[in-house]
């Protein structure tokens, strides 16, 4: 459990990061990333899969509680790619927290 790969944060990631500089048609993470709301579109749909997430812990299903978890994780990345904030700072910020 404690040895999981997740090296699928890192390469969503990158296409995320990616997506600013090189933008393709069709694309839903550009669609956030050049929306008319700036970051708030993004924040919004942060705050969605918030809810999202809690309700599905609210109802004890377990297969839509990973669902939505899986969409909030992805739009913090959409977030922290918005900001030019790397899975590195994140990492960095955790480790000093280690006890
Ligand atoms: N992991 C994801 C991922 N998870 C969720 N989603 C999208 O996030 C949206 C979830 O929002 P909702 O459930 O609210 O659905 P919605 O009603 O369509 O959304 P809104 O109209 O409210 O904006 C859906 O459109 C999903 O398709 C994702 N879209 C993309 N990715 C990854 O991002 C990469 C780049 O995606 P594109 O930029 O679209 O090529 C992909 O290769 C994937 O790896």
């Amino acid at each position: 459990m404690s040895n999981t790969d997740l090296s699928i944060l890192n390469e969503v990631y990158d296409i995320i990061y990616d997506r600013k500089s090189n933008p393709i048609e069709g694309s839903y993470v550009c669609s956030l990333l050049n929306h008319r709301k700036g970051i708030n579109k993004i924040l919004e749909k942060v705050g969605e899969e918030a809810i999202e997430t809690i309700l599905a812990v609210k109802e004890k299903e377990k297969d839509q509680i990973v669902c939505e978890s899986s969409d909030l994780i992805f739009h913090m990345l959409v977030m922290f790619a918005a900001l030019d904030i790397s899975l590195e700072d994140i990492a960095q910020e955790m480790r000093k927290r280690r006890k």
